[in-house]
Order: structure tokens, then C-alpha cells, then sequence
């Protein structure tokens, strides 16, 4: 489905991608694990063509996307839903939702997204800006799906959620995965992660330094994650 070959990627002169591959199987959870600052974001900015890799390939269904320009990224099936959930705060959550939807066959459309997020609908007509941390996020993973994506990378959507909202978010994310979804998960917590991946990966100063199937995630490799300094 998604396949990222040794890209390299740039900020200006700063070297921050150091050949980083991955891959994410059609209809599973691949996540990628990593302290802070240490290029997890820069991988997803590179899939959706905010910040194109220098060298390597990224491959959506077998077609090379890395060359096009995000909105064509994004039409051709990669859905974002952003760090700190970057929403439109003023405008309603129905609006919110409206700017970004792709209408497809059978596919996404608000009145399937409220039927997932019921708390959206009994909110549509408030302003972005005045829904709680929780309802954003709710908000930020609907607004993806209304582009109606093959694959939807998710950019630590835990982040400063109460753990009640963060076991709604994975009650989410798995109820995505059913409907057959393909998702890149970044993210900080460990708990999370090992909840939701098929596979996991784990990203040290712009390098993949262990990558398998959820079941290795055992303690050893928790512990190596725990002992990197950031
Ligand atoms: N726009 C930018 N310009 C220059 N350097 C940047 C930019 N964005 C990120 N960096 C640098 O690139 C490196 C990787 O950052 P990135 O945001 O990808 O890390 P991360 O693993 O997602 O961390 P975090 O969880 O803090 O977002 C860091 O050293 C960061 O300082």
C-alpha cells in the first residue's frame, strides 16, 4: 500500500532524514515510535509532500507520489491528520468538516462522520476554537477522512489528551482499522502504540533502528526506546 525507500530528506542545509524506509500493509496500523525531535514528523511531511525527500522513493500503491505537490498527494489517497490537530478555529465544526471534503463513491460524508463522532453532530454549529482538547481531535480525524484517504497518517493524535480521551481516540483508530483503513501512527506513548500496531518501527536521529512485527515489541525493545536520550 504505502512504501517509503531510503528517503533523505532536508531543511536547507540540515540533514534530518538520513535513509529512512518503511511500509504500511493495506488495512493495518503501522506505528513509528521516537523521542522527540528526532524526525517522526519530518516522515509524514515528507509521505504528504510538505517537505519532499532529496533522494528515495515513496510509493502509494506501486505509483511514485514523491515528486507531486501535497494537494495531488492528497487526492491521491493520503489523508493527515496533523500535530496539535490544526483545525479552523473560526469556523464551525460543520464547516471544519466541509473545506476538505473529496466526495466519493460510497464513501466518507459528514453524516457518516457524525455517525462515528456523535459529540461532532450534537456541536456543528460551535466554533472550532471553542470545543475541548478532545473534541479537536475528534474534529482533526474527521476533517481527514471527509478527504476519503486510502491511508491516514496520524501525527501523535494522544498529545496532551486526558487518558479517558486517549482510550477513545484508540476505540477510534480500531474502529478505522475494521472499516479496513490503513494507518501510519506516530507516536509518544508506548501503551498506545503497542495497543494498536501490526507493526512498528523506531526512528533514532533520522534512522530506523529497529523495525517488526507488533509481537517483538517485547521488553527488550521497550526498553531500548526508554533508554535513548532525546
Ligand atoms: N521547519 C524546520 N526547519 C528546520 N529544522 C526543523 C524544522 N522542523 C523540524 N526541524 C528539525 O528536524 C528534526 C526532526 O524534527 P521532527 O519534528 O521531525 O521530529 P519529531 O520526531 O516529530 O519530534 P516531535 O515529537 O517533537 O515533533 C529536529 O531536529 C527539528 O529541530
Amino acid at each position: 500500500m504505502l512504501d517509503v525507500q531510503n528517503i533523505h530528506t532536508y531543511y536547507g542545509e540540515s540533514h534530518v532524514l538520513h535513509g529512512v524506509s518503511l511500509h504500511v500493509k493495506k488495512g493495518s496500523v503501522s506505528v513509528l515510535l521516537g523521542r522527540n525531535g528526532m524526525g517522526k514528523t519530518t516522515t509524514l511531511h515528507s509521505i504528504i509532500g510538505f517537505v519532499p525527500p532529496k533522494k528515495g522513493t515513496i510509493a502509494l500503491s506501486g505509483k511514485e507520489i514523491q515528486r507531486k505537490p501535497s494537494h495531488e498527494i492528497s487526492k491521491a489517497g493520503i489523508g493527515l491528520v496533523p500535530q496539535g490537530r490544526r483545525i479552523f478555529p473560526n469556523l464551525t465544526v460543520k464547516e471544519n468538516l466541509l473545506t476538505t471534503h473529496r466526495p466519493v463513491k460510497g464513501g466518507w460524508t459528514i453524516g457518516k462522520v457524525y455517525e462515528m463522532f456523535p459529540r461532532l453532530k450534537e456541536r456543528q454549529t460551535s466554533m472550532g476554537g471553542n470545543l475541548s482538547g478532545g473534541e479537536q481531535q475528534m474534529l482533526s480525524i474527521g476533517r481527514a477522512l471527509m478527504t476519503n484517504p486510502e491511508i491516514l497518517l496520524l501525527d501523535e493524535p494522544s498529545e496532551g489528551l486526558s487518558p479517558l480521551m486517549v482510550r477513545e481516540v484508540i476505540k477510534i483508530i480500531k474502529q478505522l482499522k475494521e472499516e479496513g483503513l490503513s494507518m501510519l501512527l506516530v507516536e509518544q506513548n508506548l501503551a498506545m502504540a503497542a495497543d494498536l500496531a501490526d507493526y512498528v518501527y523506531i526512528l533514532n536521529k533520522g534512522t530506523v533502528i529497529f523495525e517488526g512485527p507488533a509481537e517483538e515489541f517485547d521488553h527488550n525493545v521497550r526498553n531500548q526506546f526508554l533508554s535513548l536520550s532525546s
